[in-house]
């Protein structure tokens, strides 16, 4: 089953062209990185499929229909997102939980993330990488059958990005499929089954990370395909 179809999209902020014709698809149960420099259309890719903003140009679906219908089946971690303060881990899991008509119970995600010892402490005192993983707690409440991760594992060290994504395969394991920005390479190469290169609104790339590294080192690929569009557009995606 397809669970994300994007054809021919297009989205413009004015001159800016964050993204510019892109076609991709992701089947259940996959776990696809989405690799691109800075501005490269990533976190717009991600509003699009959640449908916080809608395309200039081109087709989004996500589980088989528009995204605003998929909502309540998708589990997000946003750059972008805040926490209240003056709340408990506990709590706010299960006033975020509320809202899900099939939610995981409360303790049962907390241990899934490995937070089940911080269930009652204030939200405020937890460390960067703990915060990370009560964001993750968050968007798999609801059982989502999709979970889209922007840069999740951005502020943590290896020990935690290790734990983080044993718990994102649990979620697979569940039947979940996700679709992961992120800016290193090494992450991507082991954690996904599909890489996705995209810069300056365009996909530039899509394969296995065998079928795109082959015996080279990713970090060349990467800065070969983005260099060339540099070559080959020099004016960028600003029109
Ligand atoms: N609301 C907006 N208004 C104007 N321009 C925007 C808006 N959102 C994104 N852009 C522009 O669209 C382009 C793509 O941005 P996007 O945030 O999708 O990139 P990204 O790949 O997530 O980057 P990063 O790795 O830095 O987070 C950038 O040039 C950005 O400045």
């Amino acid at each position: 089953m397809t669970v994300i179809e994007m054809s021919g999209v297009t989205k413009e902020y004015g001159p800016v062209h964050a993204l510019d014709g892109v076609d991709l698809r992701v089947e259940r149960g996959e776990i696809v990185a989405l690799l691109g420099p800075n501005g490269a259309g990533k976190t717009t890719t991600f509003e699009l499929l959640l449908a916080l903003a809608r395309p200039t140009r081109g087709r989004v679906e996500v589980l088989g229909g528009p995204p605003s219908a998929a909502r309540g089946r998708v589990g997000a971690m946003l750059q972008s997102a805040g926490l209240p303060e003056q709340v408990t881990v506990r709590e706010l899991v299960r006033l975020i939980g509320r809202s899900y008509p099939r939610a995981v119970p409360v303790d049962e995600v907390l241990e899934r993330v490995h937070l089940d010892g911080r269930a009652g402490r204030s939200v405020t005192t937890l460390s960067g990488g703990e915060r990370q993983r009560l964001l993750l707690a968050l968007a798999l409440i609801g059982e989502p059958e999709l979970l889209l991760l922007d840069e999740p594992t951005a502020a943590m060290d290896v020990v935690s990005r290790r734990s983080f994504w044993a718990q994102a395969r649990t979620a697979v394991g569940h039947g979940a499929t996700v679709l992961f920005a992120t800016h290193d390479m090494t992450e991507a190469e082991t954690v996904a089954d599909r890489i996705l290169v995209i810069a300056r609104g365009r996909l530039l790339a899509d394969g296995t990370p065998t079928e795109l590294v082959g015996d080279d080192d990713l970090e060349e690929v990467f800065l070969a395909l983005t260099e060339e569009l540099s070559t080959a557009h020099p004016e960028g995606a600003v029109r």
